[in-house]
């Protein structure tokens, strides 16, 4: 009998640097929460970039650091184990394969819900550390950066004067929000070791895609691997900054505000020597929400560029997408000719 061998399907993309070293952005919009600017640099820098860095965000160090150690500890398990919290589907450890749709990236991670005991189930079955110190370090810090993602966001609605004051944060602060979290790994990547200073080739640990929710909170390690970008189309590097937190705006935002911010574009490199670990907390509205441009931002003479879907219907279809496609194409309304 012949026996065939697998076709090898784990396809990484790469991407070639059109200058040896990567662009870091030194300029990126920092708010500082505590001050009373923080609205306006909110609004300018998600008009500009879709994206800021947060200083004192008030989630306490203890809560990040106690999520961290037992982050660090779940992908330190062997392979076996962290498979018994898998597949994610799309919830629960994932490896490479990201979404249903191909996506591939050099990355390990563990989608999970806002739902506590859907979570503690998911990872009830992985011997390691006592789980119940995972689900109340988990609980811990979404409780934590959930507070601020509503504080952004009423920040946000205040700044571009949207009555009620709670117009975005009230829907994350919905019971059915339908917000997501996810840990991701970034092994260091041995391949890229063999650099003798020319070599400008870089893996992808996450693939270019822009986050379909609200907003997105990110925090990370000190490693670098971050980049967004900028509307001119040129990608820069974010510098990692493990005390702070940065924020991407989310498709269903760019709806909100009718175009006025957009979601950003990133993705994350891999990295040759130190590896990368990140959380991120996607602030989404409940599944049965409209989405639809705010009438107040709907400028006078100007039309609503999208058609109304609920989230349900935007998440359907988001989830038959790759990750870099734009995912808000079903959704744009075609300008009536004049
Ligand atoms: C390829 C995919 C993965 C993703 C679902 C999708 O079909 C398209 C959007 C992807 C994304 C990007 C941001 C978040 O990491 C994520 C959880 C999300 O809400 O949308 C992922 C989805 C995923 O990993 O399941
Ligand atoms: O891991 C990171 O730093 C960012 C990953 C990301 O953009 C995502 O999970 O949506
Ligand atoms: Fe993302």
């Amino acid at each position: 009998m012949v026996v065939l061998s697998k076709p090898n399907t784990e396809k990484y993309s790469y991407v070639r640097n059109s200058k040896p070293a990567p662009t870091f952005l030194s300029n990126i919009p920092l708010v500082d929460l505590s001050k009373p600017d923080a609205k306006s640099l909110i609004v300018k820098a998600c008009e500009d970039f879709g994206f800021f860095k947060v200083i004192n965000h008030g989630v306490p160090m203890d809560a990040i650091s106690r999520l961290e150690s037992e982050a660090a500890n779940f992908f330190s398990l062997p392979l076996h184990e962290k498979h018994k919290a898998g597949p994610a589907n799309p919830f629960g450890y994932g490896n490479k394969h990201i979404g249903r749709n191909g996506d591939i990236g050099w990355v390990e991670y563990l989608l999970l819900t806002a739902d506590q005991d859907y979570n503690s189930l998911k990872l009830s079955s992985v011997s390691g550390r006592d789980p119940e110190n995972f689900g109340s370090a988990l609980n811990d810090y979404m409780t934590a950066v959930r507070n601020m993602a509503c504080e952004i966001l009423d920040l946000m609605a205040e700044g571009l004067n949207i009555q009620p004051k709670n117009a975005f944060s009230r829907l994350v602060m919905d019971k059915q929000s339908d917000s997501v979290f996810r840990l991701n790994h970034y092994p260091p990547c041995p391949e890229l070791a063999m650099n003798d200073g020319t070599n400008t080739e870089n893996k992808i640990g996450f693939g270019e895609h822009t986050d379909p929710q609200i907003i997105a909170l990110l925090r990370s390690n000190n490693t670098s691997g971050l980049q967004i970008c900028l509307r001119d189309g040129t990608w820069v590097s974010i510098p990692p900054d493990q005390t702070s937190f940065f924020v991407n705006v989310g498709d269903s935002l760019q709806v909100m505000t009718n175009g006025r911010f957009k979601s950003v574009k990133h993705r994350v490199l891999a990295n040759r020597s130190k590896s990368r670990l990140s959380m991120i907390y996607f602030a989404g509205p409940p599944l049965n929400q409209k989405i639809a441009p705010l009438p107040s931002l709907i400028l006078t003479g100007k039309q609503s560029l999208y058609k109304e879907f609920t989230w349900f219907e935007y998440k359907t279809s988001a989830y038959g997408t790759r990750l870099a496609d734009n995912r808000l194409c079903p959704f744009e309304r075609i300008a009536a000719s004049s």
